[in-house]
């Protein structure tokens, strides 16, 4: 038997996270919708900050939906900058974020995604989390033309290449936010299991 499609519903403004949404939702059985809106950068912890996201666009929506939020945390500074890796990036590039680390031996980090859902039924978002452990690239990793806004200079476990280097697939396969959407369809589709059960009975 078919499943039946559910319909999420993301509020983002960032192109390449609806891009990565979708080709990672394409083999589930939810579908996905989008809707374009620049999102407040909030203070507070990552949990805190899609939550207000969350609240902030149902708002506006008025609909069931979800927002996403991303940090890049490095351990040697405790989690920081975390979900001001954005600001970060837009002032020193990725090549002075790597050079945050040049006085730290421990240059691990890791990234993460915070899915949260909001709808007229919850008090509270609901949120899903992801994780990736790596390390951030060295110096030398830093290609020419690395100055845009949102390249993240990490190197998930396991690989040499960061995150950008790496084909689209083997990213969507073990990045932060596949780990976080795939947390979110379970959900979502035992939801709608019981939902069939009931139906039945
Ligand atoms: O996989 C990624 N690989 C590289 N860079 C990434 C990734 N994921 C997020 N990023 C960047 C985008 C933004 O500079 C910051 C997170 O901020 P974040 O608020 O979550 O995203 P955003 O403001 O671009 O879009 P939104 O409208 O959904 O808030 O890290
Ligand atoms: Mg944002």
């Amino acid at each position: 038997m078919r499943k039946a499609t559910k319909e999420i519903l993301l509020i983002t403004g960032n192109k390449n996270k609806l891009d990565e949404f979708q080709s990672i939702l394409s083999s589930s059985s939810l579908s996905l919708t989008s809707i374009d809106i620049d999102l407040p950068e909030y203070q507070g912890s990552p949990l805190d900050i899609a939550k207000m996201k969350a609240k902030f666009a149902f708002n506006i929506v008025k609909k069931p939906l979800i927002i996403e939020d991303s940090s890049l945390c490095f351990n040697a500074f405790n989690g920081l900058p975390g979900p001001y890796i954005k600001w970060f990036l837009k002032e020193l590039k990725p090549a002075g974020v790597v050079k945050m680390l040049a006085g730290y031996e421990d240059k691990s980090a890791y990234a993460q995604c915070i899915i949260a859902y909001m709808s007229e039924e919850l008090e509270d978002p609901l949120c899903f989390i992801g994780q990736t452990p790596g390390l951030i690239a060295e110096p030398s990793q830093i290609l020419q033309g690395w100055n845009l806004n949102s390249l993240w200079p990490f190197k998930p476990e396991g690989y040499s290449l960061t995150y950008q280097e790496l084909p689209t697939d083997v990213k969507n396969k073990i990045s932060h936010r596949s780990k976080a959407i795939h947390k979110m369809t379970e959900y979502f589709e035992n939801l709608q299991e019981g939902e069939n059960t009931q139906s039945q009975a």
